[in-house]
Protein backbone atom coordinates (compact mmCIF):
# COMPACT_ATOMS: atom_id res chain seq x y z
CA UNK A 1 0.00 0.00 0.00
CA UNK A 2 1.71 3.80 -1.02
CA UNK A 3 2.53 6.04 1.89
CA UNK A 4 2.85 8.73 0.30
CA UNK A 5 1.45 11.89 2.28
CA UNK A 6 -2.13 12.84 0.54
CA UNK A 7 -3.00 16.27 -0.40
CA UNK A 8 -5.48 18.30 1.33
CA UNK A 9 -7.37 17.46 -1.83
CA UNK A 10 -7.10 13.76 -1.68
CA UNK A 11 -7.47 14.44 2.35
CA UNK A 12 -11.28 15.89 1.73
CA UNK A 13 -12.32 13.90 -0.94
CA UNK A 14 -11.51 10.52 1.47
CA UNK A 15 -13.50 12.14 4.73
CA UNK A 16 -16.56 13.35 2.79
CA UNK A 17 -16.69 9.17 2.41
CA UNK A 18 -16.46 8.91 6.17
CA UNK A 19 -19.11 10.95 8.50
CA UNK A 20 -17.90 11.75 11.42
CA UNK A 21 -14.38 11.73 10.63
CA UNK A 22 -12.55 15.05 10.39
CA UNK A 23 -8.87 16.94 9.87
CA UNK A 24 -7.54 17.99 13.36
CA UNK A 25 -4.20 19.44 12.79
CA UNK A 26 -2.05 16.93 10.99
CA UNK A 27 -4.53 14.24 12.12
CA UNK A 28 -7.74 12.74 11.23
CA UNK A 29 -10.04 12.17 13.93
CA UNK A 30 -13.19 10.39 15.19
CA UNK A 31 -15.03 10.03 18.78
CA UNK A 32 -17.76 7.76 19.36
CA UNK A 33 -20.23 7.66 22.14
CA UNK A 34 -21.67 4.25 23.82
CA UNK A 35 -24.18 2.66 25.72
CA UNK A 36 -21.20 2.21 28.56
CA UNK A 37 -18.05 2.25 30.06
CA UNK A 38 -17.31 -1.37 29.23
CA UNK A 39 -18.82 -1.61 26.05
CA UNK A 40 -16.52 1.47 25.06
CA UNK A 41 -13.41 -0.67 26.75
CA UNK A 42 -14.76 -4.08 24.54
CA UNK A 43 -14.30 -1.45 21.52
CA UNK A 44 -10.89 -0.47 22.44
CA UNK A 45 -9.38 -3.77 22.92
CA UNK A 46 -11.39 -4.30 19.15
CA UNK A 47 -9.46 -1.63 17.63
CA UNK A 48 -6.16 -2.46 18.95
CA UNK A 49 -6.55 -6.01 18.15
CA UNK A 50 -7.09 -4.47 14.11
CA UNK A 51 -4.49 -2.17 14.67
CA UNK A 52 -2.64 -5.00 14.89
CA UNK A 53 -3.49 -6.20 12.38
CA UNK A 54 -2.56 -3.36 9.96
CA UNK A 55 0.55 -2.59 11.79
CA UNK A 56 -0.90 0.93 12.24
CA UNK A 57 -1.68 2.52 15.32
CA UNK A 58 -3.91 5.53 16.41
CA UNK A 59 -3.47 7.38 19.92
CA UNK A 60 -6.78 5.56 21.02
CA UNK A 61 -8.48 6.99 23.94
CA UNK A 62 -11.04 5.46 26.31
CA UNK A 63 -13.51 7.30 28.11
CA UNK A 64 -16.12 7.20 30.58
CA UNK A 65 -18.91 6.52 27.40
CA UNK A 66 -16.09 7.40 24.57
CA UNK A 67 -13.79 6.48 22.16
CA UNK A 68 -11.75 8.76 20.22
CA UNK A 69 -9.14 7.75 18.00
CA UNK A 70 -6.47 10.20 16.10
CA UNK A 71 -3.94 8.83 13.98
CA UNK A 72 -1.22 9.75 11.21
CA UNK A 73 1.64 8.28 9.73
CA UNK A 74 5.16 8.25 11.85
CA UNK A 75 7.31 7.07 9.13
CA UNK A 76 6.32 10.19 6.83
CA UNK A 77 6.97 12.71 9.64
CA UNK A 78 3.43 12.63 10.83
CA UNK A 79 1.50 13.25 7.35
CA UNK A 80 -2.07 11.80 6.70
CA UNK A 81 -1.89 8.58 4.11
CA UNK A 82 -4.10 6.26 2.78
CA UNK A 83 -2.51 3.81 5.67
CA UNK A 84 -4.65 6.09 8.20
CA UNK A 85 -7.72 6.08 5.78
CA UNK A 86 -7.46 2.44 5.66
CA UNK A 87 -7.53 1.93 9.56
CA UNK A 88 -10.44 4.48 9.65
CA UNK A 89 -12.41 2.47 7.38
CA UNK A 90 -11.72 -0.39 9.22
CA UNK A 91 -13.01 1.33 12.71
CA UNK A 92 -16.09 2.36 10.90
CA UNK A 93 -16.73 -1.36 10.03
CA UNK A 94 -16.29 -2.68 13.44
CA UNK A 95 -18.01 0.28 15.28
CA UNK A 96 -21.54 -0.80 14.75
CA UNK A 97 -20.85 -4.40 16.15
CA UNK A 98 -20.15 -2.06 19.93
CA UNK A 99 -23.29 0.27 19.39
CA UNK A 100 -20.93 2.68 18.92
CA UNK A 101 -21.86 6.07 16.87
C1 LIG B 1 7.78 -1.01 12.40
C2 LIG B 1 6.33 -0.67 12.20
O1 LIG B 1 5.88 -1.13 10.97
C3 LIG B 1 6.09 0.82 12.27
O2 LIG B 1 6.66 1.35 13.44
C4 LIG B 1 4.64 1.19 12.15
C5 LIG B 1 3.82 0.82 13.37
N1 LIG B 1 2.61 1.62 13.50
C6 LIG B 1 2.51 2.82 12.93
N2 LIG B 1 1.46 3.59 13.16
C7 LIG B 1 1.35 4.79 12.64
N3 LIG B 1 0.26 5.53 12.91
N4 LIG B 1 2.30 5.29 11.83
C8 LIG B 1 3.39 4.59 11.51
O3 LIG B 1 4.24 5.09 10.74
C9 LIG B 1 3.53 3.31 12.06
N5 LIG B 1 4.56 2.56 11.79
Amino acid sequence: MPVAPLSQKEIEDRLAELPGWSLDGDRITRSYRLGSHFAAAAMVVHVARVQEELDHHSDLTLGYRTVSLAVHTHSVGGAVTELDFALARRVEELAPVHGAS
